[in-house]
């Protein structure tokens, strides 16, 4: 079948050639030109034949925004617009019900899969009306892996990206503690080679998982890690599911502290540790560290920590 694709980035140009592998014709729009099939939103609607489909897989928020409501100008009642971004859940709500007083049908969908999807398949997670999703299904399975897993209908409009956005949390929690396992076997020194005892892990243990063959793929490439710095950004899910935690009253500790691991790899200092450091010497007269000594032990101040006996309240 025929789909008009907005967004060739990493995701949507991967996804493109997946479906053109599979004998789908896409048509591809992107702000590069070196990319895009075609120069304009208006210049793509032309190009499809009706019923279309159009699969937006551009940023979250603002550019999701103003690509929804340019297509909701050019398309005409029967199409469907895809949201394949990791759009919040709430968005889709809004979408959905712009485009429906134009009789426009709307689909969310989580994408899962990254640069591997291509390949692998991606695996999909769609909130919508079963017509509309009816009219993606093709789409769909070209993208989803081979086999029975890999593709939900999770339930209406924003159930999709409801539903990739807790697998999201799930995914920060998880990488979080394979990272805290790697850390202390890395610092306790007692096995000889961290990297082993991870590759060993790929087999048979209950930890095995595809992050699990990430992180030794990782280890392979620079075993210790040392050309990264250790700081990490968020996209946005990890944080909506928190606060959809609270919402609900749902605890949720692993992935709460998981999110805030990332908030504190982002610090060269932390503030809230001087307090703590502040009190502690304040009530028990503890040493505390001056803030010049990371520079070396020469900077000046570095010396101003009170003497060992200090530290005995
Ligand atoms: O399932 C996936 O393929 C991933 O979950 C992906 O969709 C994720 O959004 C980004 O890899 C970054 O997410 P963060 O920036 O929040 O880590």
């Amino acid at each position: 079948m025929q789909l008009g694709l907005v967004g060739l980035g990493k995701m949507g140009g991967n996804m493109r050639e997946r479906l053109r592998r599979a004998g789908h014709t896409v048509v591809g729009y992107d702000r590069n030109p070196d990319v895009a099939d075609v120069h304009s939103l208006g210049e793509l609607v032309d190009t499809l034949a009706e019923p279309r489909v159009v699969w937006v897989m551009v940023p979250a928020g603002a550019p999701t925004q103003a690509t929804i409501d340019e297509l909701g100008e050019l398309l005409s009642p029967g199409d469907v617009v895809v949201d394949g971004g990791n759009s919040r859940w709430t968005d889709d709500i809004k979408h959905a019900e712009a485009l429906a007083g134009k009789n426009i049908g709307f689909v969310d969908c989580g994408v899962s899969g990254g640069v591997w999807g291509r390949d692998n398949g991606y695996a999909l997670m769609c909130g919508g009306d079963a017509a509309d999703i009816a009219k993606v299904q093709p789409i769909f399975d070209a993208l989803k892996p081979e086999g029975p897993a890999g593709f939900v209908h999770a339930g209406k409009v924003g159930a999709g990206h409801f539903a990739k956005m807790v697998h999201n949390g799930i995914e920060y929690a998880l990488m979080q503690a394979y990272a805290e396992g790697w850390e202390l076997l890395e610092a306790a020194d007692v096995v000889t080679d961290v990297r082993e005892v991870f590759r060993s892990w790929q087999e048979g243990t209950v930890i095995r998982s595809w992050l699990l063959d990430l992180a030794v793929r990782a280890m392979d490439d620079d075993e210790h890690l040392e050309g990264l710095r250790g700081y990490a950004e968020d996209s946005g899910e990890g944080r909506w599911t928190v606060e959809a935690a609270i919402d609900h009253a749902v605890p949720l500790p692993a992935i709460t502290a998981s999110l805030f691991a990332r908030f504190a790899s982002r610090q060269d200092d932390s503030p809230q540790m001087k307090m703590v450091a502040a009190l502690r010497n304040q009530f028990g007269g503890h040493a505390v560290t001056a803030a010049s000594t990371h520079k070396g032990a020469d900077a000046p101040g570095a010396d101003v920590t009170p003497p060992k006996e200090a530290d005995a309240g």
